[in-house]
């Protein structure tokens, strides 16, 4: 066996940890891995020869093999089976030894076990990694979070395998604790909100009878220009991809059921305990939600009316009527982000930096797009803007595109073709930019039922009145 120590080790290699391991090892550090099914570390020390690798079939074995202070990655499945290998570890190591949980954690479980290791003399870093299985491999983004200490560590291995984008690496220290796990989250959630556009987009041109290589030619055309982004990328090849046995498109093969593992949940949960409106996430989480429902779906179809789906005598312009429909939507999903990342970085006193938190999920991660860009320059000229869309750029690109948003919205309305995070993206902007709602008759409604009390236009605000309103129980 090697005897020299490792610099780096890894615990979990399935397709992260090992596009990981592989990742670091090519940057010319040794590493020393580890997996809980010992049939798959030999696997991968077999299947990559002459590397700087060193197998472990025992988690004592791995831990000696390591140089200390220790750093040693998690990868395994988030929740529980974290903690079962933290508490695995925590007999091996030694003070001041360093555990990253780079797995998609939950961000107050990130917070609970930085304040459980800290008191055992350890240090933990929560770092959200993001890029699939290409990115662990070729460079990810990576939000680090935990004390800035544990970070100067780290930095030089982190900042070696991020990915660049003009020579800066995707990744910065977030902030302490579970900042870094919490910005991954809201990643996530935004990552829900593209992909769920994208796909009304795609909903809205199938109705139109495009062919899916017709689709799929719009989007490779899309990624040149403003909507440049991985999603619309992975869309234009998913697109033209055919299936291999009969030689169909393979998206018209794939069943119409999504998938999800519980981030887009998380962050809808914490913008309801913080008051953020992020309806444009929530629409991408519901339409997930929906769309797993198949069998009822199928049979509500039977009973339920609605107009046909047909969009072929609207064909003429709706490319670039989609384009900025699905544009001005994207923008009010970051600006939704960005204001619960606000909301949350304020509350728990984060000193987050916003500019620098788009700067990095510019390359490597799966939100990846020219687009964030924008949003840097935006928090860079004004660090205490209030909303995105009032940023100069974004107000043009919404001002521009709200013509055409709406001819999109309302024509899949007439259709009868769902567009949930079109539609709520519309609402929210309509909403934000009203002079006056309908909540003085929401105010009224709670002062009859509740004596809520209201405030009046007249009067002026923080004073409180009540009206007795006439009895309607006979
Ligand atoms: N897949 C992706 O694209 C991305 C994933 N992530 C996150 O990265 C982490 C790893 O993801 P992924 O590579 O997909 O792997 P999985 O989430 O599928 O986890 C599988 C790994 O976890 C190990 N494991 C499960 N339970 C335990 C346990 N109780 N004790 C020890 N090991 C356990 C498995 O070991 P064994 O082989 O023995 O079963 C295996 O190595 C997750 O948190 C995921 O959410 C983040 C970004 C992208
Ligand atoms: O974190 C990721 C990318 O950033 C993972 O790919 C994640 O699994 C995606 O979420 P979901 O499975 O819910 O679609």
């Amino acid at each position: 066996m090697n005897s020299k120590k490792s610099d780096f080790g890894l615990i979990g290699l399935a397709v992260m940890g090992q596009n990981l391991v592989l990742n670091v090892e090519s940057r010319g550090f040794q590493v020393s891995v580890y997996n809980r099914t010992v049939d798959k570390t030999n696997e991968f020390i077999a299947a990559n020869p002459g590397k700087q690798l060193v197998g472990c079939d025992t988690l004592e074995a791995f831990v000696q093999s390591l140089a200390s202070p220790r750093k040693i990655q998690i990868m395994v499945k988030a929740g529980a089976p974290v903690d079962q290998v933290i508490e695995q570890l925590i007999p091996l190591l030694d003070q001041d030894d360093i555990i990253i949980d780079g797995g998609n954690s939950l961000y107050t479980d990130t917070e609970r076990r930085d304040a459980y290791l800290a008191d055992k003399g350890l240090r933990f870093i929560g770092a959200g990694v993001s890029g699939g299985e290409e990115g662990a491999r070729k460079g990810p983004a990576i939000m680090p979070g935990g004390p800035a200490s544990t970070w100067e560590v780290m930095k030089p291995i982190f900042e070696s395998i991020a990915a660049k984008v003009d020579g800066q690496p995707c990744v910065v220290h977030i902030g302490p604790g579970g900042a870094g796990h919490y910005v991954k989250m809201i990643h996530n959630g935004i990552e829900y909100g593209d992909m769920q556009l994208i796909c009304e987009a795609y909903s809205l041109f199938k109705a139109a009878g495009f062919t899916t290589d017709e689709m799929a030619a719009i989007f490779n055309e899309w990624n040149e220009g403003a909507l440049q982004s991985y999603l619309i990328q992975i869309t234009g090849k998913a697109l033209e991809q055919r299936d291999p046995e009969t030689g169909q498109p393979l998206v018209d093969l794939i069943l119409d059921k999504a998938g999800q593992k519980g981030t887009g949940q998380w962050t809808q949960l914490n913008a309801a305990e913080n008051a953020v409106v992020i309806g444009t996430i929530n629409a991408a989480v519901e339409a997930r939600v929906l769309s797993s429902q198949k069998k009822q779906r199928v049979a509500a179809s039977e009973h339920l009316q609605g107009p046909v789906a047909d969009l072929s005598a609207a064909k003429k312009n709706l490319v670039a009527k989609v384009h900025d429909a699905l544009y001005a939507s994207k923008v009010i999903s970051y600006t939704q982000g960005f204001d619960l990342i606000k909301t949350m970085g304020e509350k728990k006193q984060w000193n987050l930096d916003f500019g620098g938190i788009a700067s990095i999920w510019r390359g490597g991660c799966i939100i990846r797009a020219r687009f964030l860009n924008h949003i840097t320059d935006a928090y860079r000229t004004d660090p205490a803007l209030v909303n995105l869309m009032l940023a100069p750029f974004f107000k043009d690109v919404l001002n521009n595109a709200q013509q055409n948003w709406r001819e999109v919205v309302a024509l899949a309305v007439g259709h009868g073709i769902p567009v949930p995070a079109f539609s709520s993206s519309l609402s929210y902007y309509d909403s934000y930019r009203s002079h006056r709602l309908s909540a003085n008759l929401l105010q009224a409604q709670r002062d009859f039922f509740g004596a809520h009390t209201y405030e009046r236009t007249d009067k002026p605000e923080g004073q409180f009145f009540h009206t007795e309103w006439p009895e309607v129980i006979g």
